[in-house]
């Protein structure tokens, strides 16, 4: 449309990350700016700072659990919203210079998590290969590109072709159907609208340390029947021992029981932070949940009773 401002999306890169290509599975990023950022924390700083509109950073694997730095960026700072989510299976290569052999193979780089989802194959394959972490699949072929310091990279094959390495192995992972969840995240404002598959993201910080604090927290969603898709614990960071609670639940803060689960989690908590309701890639309905009907009867209900009536 004349006039309106191009999106700008900032994604955790450089070019050729898993990010990226999550990125990229958006309609919308066919029509914004993208720029890819060195370190998660910078996407999302950059969003912060009013320099992106919304960031992509992945912060869940279906092999290697919680991206910690995500989780621990959108926990502390100034406060954000996902918006959307994205599912995107993971394929890893091993790429390296052209005319580099397998067996020339001493040094291999890649993101930790791509390098723990490769550990069996780099065991049987490369068991004398020293193994480097860097900052992500991507800045690792990018480097094996431009440097001789590492012979091959672990990274995708768009990552391979991007920075025109040649694989020495497909399909390296050692769990054939690995996925990882990306999400999109924004500054806070209204949350997308409610589309029957949402999820809902929250960090619990718990008052104090005392018996059953965790006990506490997951009552007020199972009292509800709001069943919850992953809970991580976190260190606050303030000193050993205080931890807070990163929560996915499943449902949208505007239906009932989501939203009275969150009060309940709000009185039983020193604080909760909200980090938003958006819709399910995979469009998974909740299972179990009992429908809204029955709350709103009972608050209907209340309603009647404070006002004297008994019906
Ligand atoms: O390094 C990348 O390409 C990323 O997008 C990061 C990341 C991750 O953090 O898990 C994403 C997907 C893979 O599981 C490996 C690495």
């Amino acid at each position: 449309m004349p006039g309106t401002p191009t999106a700008r999306y900032a994604y955790f890169g450089p070019e050729g990350t898993f990010t990226e290509q999550a990125l990229r599975t958006l309609p919308a990023a066919g029509r914004a700016v993208l720029e890819p950022l060195p370190t998660i924390t910078a996407a999302l700083d950059a969003v912060r700072a009013g320099d992106a509109d919304a960031a992509m950073v992945p912060i869940e694997n279906s092999v290697e659990g919680a991206v910690s730095t995500t989780l621990d960026a959108l926990a502390t700072g100034d406060p954000l919203m996902v918006l959307r989510e994205v599912l995107l299976p993971v394929r890893f290569v091993l790429c390296a210079r052209s005319g580099t052999a397998l067996a020339d193979v001493r040094t291999v780089a890649s993101h930790p998590h791509a390098l723990a989802q490769c550990r069996g194959w780099m065991s049987a394959t490369l068991p004398q290969a020293d193994v480097v972490p860097a900052a992500s699949t991507a800045a690792a072929a990018q480097a094996v590109a431009q440097d001789a310091a590492f012979d091959a990279a672990i990274s995708s094959p768009l990552a391979a072709d991007r920075y025109a390495l040649e694989v020495l192995a497909d399909g390296i992972g050692d769990v054939r159907d690995a996925v990882t969840r990306f999400v999109l995240v924004g500054r806070p404002g209204g949350a997308p609208l409610p589309t029957g598959h949402d999820r809902t993201t929250v960090v619990a910080y718990i008052a104090d340390d005392h018996p059953g604090a965790l006990l506490e927290v997951l009552t007020e969603f199972a009292v509800r029947g709001v069943n919850l898709t992953r809970i991580e614990s976190r260190p606050t960071g303030e000193r050993l021992g205080r931890y807070c609670f990163s929560i996915d639940a499943e449902g949208h803060v505007d239906d009932a029981r989501v939203g009275e689960a969150l009060m309940g989690l709000r009185r039983v908590c020193a604080d909760v932070r909200f980090l938003g309701s958006y819709p399910r890639a995979d469009a998974a309905r909740p299972g179990t949940a009992p429908d809204d009907a029955g709350f709103r009867d009972a608050q209907a209900w209340l309603a009647r009773v404070r006002e004297g009536r008994t019906t």
